[in-house]
């Protein structure tokens, strides 16, 4: 033990903290401009082997700070089942990194300490990476980590955030989820997704073309590794491959989501249907442009709501009783949730913004389906609905019809990557959908109309003043906001806003919609003003869109 800790003391001064440097473990790890990363990356590597002693099982690193602009970095750790590191840990995150350089030793120390961790128990780390050209030395810090507190580790190298998280639940269940390869990730999606496609009839070409915007990053690389699996059943034209752009730059779901507009890099045909991934690729953005040039988004709302439309179809065939349920936050459209509860009469969820919420509550359902409005999100399937599916579909007794069903969900079962919201694996489940649905992308977005909406960012100089309750629909801080945001959101028809204090930048975040697109942004640039006067507000003031 004494031998770990002097590794771990000589290798931490190759890997120095900068004095008085805070960072904060966010709403997807810590992400910040890659040059003040080194030290965090490095005790990241300290932590996650201790995790690994603590829970005895793999623990995944990855490293990227997904829609973020190239000069930025981050890291986020995934537990066991390869889900996110559970809150305490996060707090764990936050006090290893704010440890000055002298300071290190008794912050690991405490941790151990606390968690009662057993020294001699091996530990295990799987770590991953994402294209930025700072990934390459902010890994290799994460495996000096591991390696100075005396753990193994496994670089996967390029991988998508969700592969990473794919690897770990994999290596966990000693294989039962798959094979914890890249390769493998492949075959299993691939597999399932080429099952499904069985299932649709006379798809031509046509149907089968899908355009990808790879945000210049690990997904383009990845889709591109994986096509030759796809034994043609889908035909993809990549663009924003990073062969020239910059990652995230003008492309990429983030983008095309906030900016309610098609990336640049791509061609566009009318009525075809196009997707945008982020820069880590764990989520995705359908869109198109209608034959009047019309730019139509799908984001994360219309997602869960395919894809839980899809699902409640087959439990009624297969004559299962399962209950499903969509959970979503404060930036889900008010329209699909309206669609979700009155027309399909689904349990809906509202919570906090951030996936691990989303996870946590969909975990209490047998089938729950989770997408933020971003178009991060998966489905999980509690163990007890998987074995009710794996029974029907293996029964010789079931009817044809049942059966079909059965082998149906089956498949989607295995298409899907339960671990976390997933872009390569959500666009093979969507184009399975609307393959079997033999459903155009305009049917599809026809499903519901949107609410026009607006979100905007605030400036103030310390964001924490907004405090929330209610899954943030509420501000119970600074005094005053919220009611300001009640007052002006009675003067419009159909609008709802809310403020909260973003969790991976520095700003306040804006939502509002409405019935008309000006009113929405009308409305959202009045909260951004009440905002700027009540909670601090530095630069100029929010300027209105019109
Ligand atoms: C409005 C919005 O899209 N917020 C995003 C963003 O979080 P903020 O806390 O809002 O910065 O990044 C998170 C991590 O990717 C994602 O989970 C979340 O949905
Ligand atoms: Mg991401």
């Amino acid at each position: 033990m004494m031998a770990e800790f002097q590794e771990v003391s000589k290798q931490s001064g190759l890997h120095p903290k900068p004095a008085g440097l805070v960072l904060q473990y966010g709403t997807a790890g810590f992400r910040t401009n890659a040059k003040d990363l080194d030290h965090v990356m490095f005790r990241m590597g300290l932590l996650a082997t201790l995790r690994s002693k603590k829970t005895k099982a793999t623990i995944g690193v990855m490293v990227t700070a997904s829609h973020n602009p190239e000069e930025d970095n981050g890291v986020k750790l995934v537990d066991p089942m390869g889900e996110m590191v559970t809150p305490t840990w996060e707090g764990y995150a936050t006090q290893l990194a704010n440890a000055e350089q002298e300071d290190l030793l008794t912050a690991l120390k405490d941790v151990i300490e606390k968690e009662d961790i057993n020294m001699s128990q091996e530990a295990n780390v799987f770590v991953g990476k994402d294209t930025r050209s700072s990934s390459a030395s902010l890994s290799q810090a994460v495996l000096d980590g591991v390696s100075a507190l005396g753990g193994k580790s496994k670089d996967y190298g390029l991988v998508t955030t969700p592969q990473l998280h794919y690897m770990v639940c994999c290596q966990n269940t000693q294989g039962k989820y798959g094979e914890a390869t890249v390769e493998g990730y492949y075959k299993k999606l691939c597999q399932a997704f080429i099952q499904l496609t069985k299932n649709a009839s006379n798809c031509t070409d046509d149907q089968k073309h899908l355009t990808v915007d790879g945000a210049n990053g690990i997904g383009a690389l990845k889709v591109r590794e994986m096509e030759s699996h796809l034994k043609k059943e889908l035909h993809i034209s990549l663009f924003n491959d990073g062969s020239k752009g910059k990652l995230n730059h003008q492309c990429g779901a983030d983008f095309v989501k906030v900016q309610q507009k098609a990336p640049t890099g791509i061609e566009m045909n009318p009525g075809e249907r196009c997707c945008s991934y982020d820069g880590d690729a764990d989520r995705i953005i359908y869109y198109y442009s209608d034959s009047k040039g019309q730019f139509h988004l799908l984001d994360g709302d219309k997602i869960a709501t395919l894809i839980s439309t899809f699902l409640k179809e087959l439990l009624t065939q297969a004559g299962l009783d399962l209950q499903i349920a969509v959970v979503q936050t404060a930036y889900a459209n008010g329209s699909s949730t309206r669609y979700l509860e009155d027309t399909m009469k689904v349990i809906v969820r509202c919570t906090k913004t951030g996936v691990k919420h989303l996870h946590h509550a969909a975990q209490e359902f047998d089938i729950g389906v989770y997408f933020e409005a971003n178009g991060h999100g998966t489905v999980l399937f509690s163990k007890a609905a998987q074995e009710k599916i794996q029974q029907l579909a293996e029964n010789t007794g079931t009817d044809d019809e049942r059966k079909r069903a059965a082998l149906l969900l089956q498949n989607t079962v295995n298409v899907i990557n339960q671990t976390v919201g997933d872009a390569i694996s959500d666009m093979l489940l969507i184009e399975a959908i609307l393959a079997i649905k033999s459903m155009t992308v305009q049917q599809w977005d026809a499903i519901y109309s949107d609410l026009p909406n607006r979100q905007l960012k605030v400036k103030v100089s310390d964001r924490r003043v907004i405090d929330t309750t209610d899954a943030e629909r509420r501000a119970v801080s600074p005094d005053g906001l919220q009611e300001a945001i009640d007052g002006l959101v009675k003067k419009y028809r159909q609008a709802r806003s809310f403020v909260r204090p973003s969790g991976t930048e520095d700003v306040v975040r804006v939502y509002a919609e409405a019935e008309t697109q000006e009113s929405a942004d009308d409305l959202a640039h009045e909260v951004s003003l009440a905002v700027y006067r009540l909670a601090g507000g530095v630069g100029g003031e929010p300027k209105p869109l019109h």
